[in-house]
């Protein structure tokens, strides 16, 4: 199997306090409800809050991984920044320009500059066209003219993504998964793009090559310079990407802090619940007692979240104020923001309050023999929080906004090249190994 290489820290990310370079990309109060409605007027009969109030900047050379589990609204703000989706409120901002509610017409220069990677390596690419279409369609889109043609710019961004050039006559269904990500991925560096935001790059592939499509992300990162925010659910793929991460819960960023803070002292108690199910395969660690949280019940229904802190149904630590007051997303340390009454690793912001009673949540000293079974558990965790996505489902929201169909996404797709993103989802895979191997540092 691959091993993945040591990522270099990005020089824009050192300073996480926020002293560093102008933002490439600024979101502030990023707001996305789907409207719920009823009977042939379409009445409005209540939202999915997929996104409530997101703020946040990417500093260029950076990596911003995000992390969640499903259906927590990860997926929706990178449609969000990419302006695939037309948020409900807020801002966000790209090299200082205003872009949340630009018309198509006035986007299109912009979308050069933004890119988009899928989950999906089958169904994102057209297979009725062939690679050099494909890769090649964002140039005619654009009316972009390479010095050497389009062919030989094809050809050279396939080489670049570790293809065969000679491959260019050949149709998405001759590749393999990995190599169709790569596919997808020289496609979305064709117009050389500041910002690219990945969605699940690599949940839909086989772990083995998992590390391999990681590694080239790394790669394009130090040769070309790019800005990446990468989405993710896999703490383990996050932890080897990320210069900084954010934690989303319920359409919230509940903690947001640089790599090595967040993984040495997580302060909110979700992420620390999220890394405590993260399989540790380390020889040396084995018989050593390890915390397990086991977050029991559900995550609440975005349609009507819970009041105050809405990670206060499911929090062992959740006192009176939790249910009542959001607490603000707040600098507790040099470049570490978290959104808690009662942090982790940190002052209580509201001591002696009367606590909740919290029969959600078993804490478990576990030892840690059994890698292997750890995986098991923390597939488990994942498990129990896909119900949103049912209960939306069932409460039967308005999905006019999200592309349908793969035509109708390609229309959207910030590339608009034609080939049919549909930013399917696959199914979850579990933690990948061959990340915690070597952890970047
Ligand atoms: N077009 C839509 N119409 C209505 N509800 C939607 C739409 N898109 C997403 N949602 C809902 O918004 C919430 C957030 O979804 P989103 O896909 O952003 O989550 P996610 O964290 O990316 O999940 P996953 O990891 O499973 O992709 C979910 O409850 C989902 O059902």
């Amino acid at each position: 199997m691959t091993e993945l290489k040591k990522k270099t820290p990005a020089p824009a990310a050192a300073g996480s306090d926020g002293s560093g370079p102008e933002p490439l990309l600024k979101v502030d109060g990023l707001v996305k409800h789907f409207p719920i409605t009823k009977g042939i007027l379409k009445r409005k009969v209540g939202a999915v809050q997929a996104v409530d109030g997101l703020t946040f900047d990417v500093r260029p050379g950076e990596t911003l991984g995000v992390v969640g589990e499903s259906g927590c609204g990860k997926s929706t703000m990178g449609r969000l920044v990419t302006r695939l989706l037309e948020p409900t409120g807020g801002k966000v901002e790209f090299q200082g320009r205003d872009i949340t509610h630009m018309s198509a017409g006035k986007l299109r220069p912009m979308r050069r500059d933004i890119q988009m990677i899928f989950q999906d390596p089958y169904g994102s690419l057209n297979p009725r066209h062939t690679v050099g279409g494909i890769v090649g369609t964002p140039f005619r889109l654009q009316g972009v003219k390479p010095q050497d043609g389009v062919k030989a710019e094809v050809q050279r961004l396939l080489e670049l993504v570790g293809l065969n050039p000679e491959h260019y006559n050949r149709y998405p269904h001759e590749f393999s998964g990995g190599q169709r990500q790569r596919i997808g991925i020289a496609r979305a560096l064709a117009l050389k793009p500041k910002l690219v935001v990945a969605d699940e790059p690599v949940s839909a592939l086989d772990v083995s090559i998992q590390a391999q499509v990681v590694n080239l992300l790394d790669d394009l990162q130090d040769e070309l310079g790019l800005t990446y925010m990468i989405i993710a659910h896999d703490l383990s793929v996050i932890r080897h990407v990320s210069d900084r991460i954010a934690v989303m819960y319920l359409g919230k960023i509940v903690e947001l802090a640089d790599r090595k803070s967040l993984y040495e002292a997580p302060m909110h108690p979700y992420t620390k619940a999220l890394m405590s199910a993260v399989p540790v395969p380390d020889p040396r660690r084995r018989g050593a007692k390890s915390d397990r949280i086991l977050l029991k019940g559900d995550v609440p229904s975005p349609i009507s979240p819970p009041t105050g802190c809405r990670f206060h149904t499911r929090c062992w630590k959740a006192t009176k104020i939790c249910g009542t007051t959001e607490p603000p997303l707040l600098q507790l340390k040099t470049g570490h923001q978290v959104a808690c009454h009662h942090p982790e690793n940190g002052e209580d912001l509201a001591p002696g309050d009367a606590p909740l009673v919290a029969d959600v949540i078993t804490v478990k000293s576990t030892a840690a023999t059994a890698p292997a079974a750890e995986a098991d558990e923390a597939g488990t965790v994942a498990e129990e929080a896909t119900e949103p996505e049912a209960s939306a489902e069932a409460a039967a929201p308005e999905a006019s906004e999200a592309p349908a169909t793969p035509e109708e996404s390609a229309e959207a797709a910030p590339d608009g090249d034609g080939d049919g993103e549909s930013g399917g989802k696959a199914s979850a895979a579990t933690p990948s190994e061959a990340s915690e191997d070597s952890p970047k540092e």
